[in-house]
């Protein structure tokens, strides 16, 4: 029904469309404000390609998971297939037949059930992750973090060694690398992928293919480590912000586990650890817009069209913050995923309301059940080892993050830098987490 008309949204200009509205960082907040304006999903053009953005938990649900079969294509992101990736990162290839053979590989690696196995390797590096943070307050905390998700993606990914604190780190090079991928994902991220018809020309360009040639490398990992690491800052940014919010996990946690660390055995007992990690993904997804999709088909959804070649994004942010299903969205409150008598609420039926953040379709993200182990451990044993306190000013008065302020790593999104200091909850802590090894 070819008379159906785009998703309404921001007026732009001839040709270029909303090209000059579109700010080159941190387009979630600027899409956000949008999705206030114009709804649950509308549109915009850059130089004429048409991007639809979807910021309602229903209709996300009904063009990305329901229609996954026409919407789980990737764009042509041409700087990232054809120069960076050289079409072997299954992340942001085409559906094609080579994405398929990856994406099982990786599930086969990664899904839940095999997940578990990692549990083992999540609770060490969460016990040196503890101890670091112990030992060396003097480090700024992304390094204790960065090194946590960098050794557990090298051990569970590569099967390599674990990463020590101030030893090499071999996955350093790899940092530039994420940054120039994650920001060449984001429609105006990229020249060629704005003008592709300027392809041709760029691809003879000796010049350019040799910056290209010397930052191709490293695939899978680049979904994994930055990701995980983000939420775990965002979870401090909110301990900080919101200490209330601690209480009732830490009354629950020396209630289940007392004087030694959590395991994965503790997980049935400890709902509010689960919501906990549930409400940090919600109110900041570290990839606030996702990841792009795009339809393969032409789409009737409603009284609107999604034409074939359209991009589509899933507003993470403003998805969140649907107040049909998150009301007060932006408030941090991790008993919204509890019932009154403090068990986790199931999501409904066909939905997972309770982890959007992970994406949708077929290619919602295969890392799903480690990242949430991940979370899960580190989040139970940093809450049972510490109280967060914020890092004082020259003045000696505490000095709290602004929550609003962000850092634009183009897909993912850090929050401004922020210190912490650990208090120990325990004057032996160090004593108790080695006999935990011991047991
Ligand atoms: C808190 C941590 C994480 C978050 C929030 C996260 C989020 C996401 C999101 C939003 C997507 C895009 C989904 C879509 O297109 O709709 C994605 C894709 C992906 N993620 Fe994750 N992720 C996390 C951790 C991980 C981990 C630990 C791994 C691997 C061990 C991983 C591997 C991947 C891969 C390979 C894809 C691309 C899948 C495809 O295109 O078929 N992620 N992730």
């Amino acid at each position: 029904q070819p008379s159906r008309p785009l998703p309404p949204g921001p007026r732009g200009l001839p040709i270029l469309g909303n090209l000059l509205q579109v700010p080159s960082s941190l387009l979630f907040l600027k899409l956000a404000e949008w999705a206030k304006e114009y709804g649950p999903i509308y549109s915009y053009s850059m130089a004429g390609q048409p991007i639809v953005v979807l910021n309602g938990v229903k209709e996300a649900s009904d063009i990305l998971d329901r229609c996954s079969a026409l919407t789980s294509d990737r764009p042509r992101l041409i700087k990232l297939n054809q120069y960076l990736c050289r079409g072997l990162d299954f992340g942001i290839m085409p559906r094609n037949n080579t994405w398929r053979k990856h994406r099982r590989a990786a599930h086969e690696g990664l899904n839940i059930r095999v997940s578990k196995d990692y549990r083992p390797i999540q609770e060490e590096e969460t016990r040196l992750l503890v101890e670091g943070l112990l030992l060396h307050p003097e480090l700024d905390v992304v390094k204790h973090l960065h090194r946590q998700s960098s050794s557990l993606a090298w051990r569970e990914i590569f099967g390599r060694e674990s990463i020590s604190l101030g030893g090499p780190d071999p996955s350093a090079p790899m940092e530039e690398i994420f940054r120039v991928l994650f920001l060449a994902m984001m429609p105006g991220g990229s020249f060629v992928d704005t003008f592709p018809f300027l392809n041709p020309l760029i691809s003879r360009s000796k010049w350019i293919r040799q910056f290209y040639d010397e930052t191709t490398t490293f695939f899978v990992n680049a979904f994994s480590e930055p990701q995980t690491e983000t939420a775990l800052r965002y979870f401090l940014v909110a301990m900080l912000l919101h200490p209330e919010t601690a209480s009732a996990a830490r009354a629950q946690l020396d209630s289940v586990v007392g004087g030694r660390p959590p395991t994965f055995l503790d997980y049935d007992q400890l709902p509010q650890i689960e919501a906990m990690v549930k409400e940090v993904l919600r109110w900041r997804p570290p990839a606030p817009l996702g990841l792009p999709h795009c339809a393969t088909e032409d789409i009737v959804y409603g009284d609107y069209l999604i034409p074939k070649g359209s991009i589509i994004f899933s507003n993470l942010w403003s998805i969140g913050r649907d107040p049909s299903v998150y009301p007060s969205g932006d408030a941090f409150k991790p008993s919204r995923f509890l019932t009154p008598s403090g068990s986790p609420i199931p999501p409904t039926a066909n939905t997972h309301e309770d982890a959007l953040a992970f994406g949708y379709g077929r290619r919602i993200c295969v890392g799903k059940s480690v990242a949430m182990d991940t979370m899960w451990i580190t989040v139970a044993s940093l809450l049972w080892a510490f109280d967060f306190r914020p890092v004082m000013n020259e003045q000696g008065s505490e000095m709290l993050p602004d929550g609003e302020a962000f850092w634009d790593n183009g897909a993912t999104v850090w929050p401004a830098k922020f210190g912490v200091r650990f208090i120990p909850r325990f004057e032996d802590l160090t004593e108790r987490i080695k006999a935990s090894v011991l047991e």
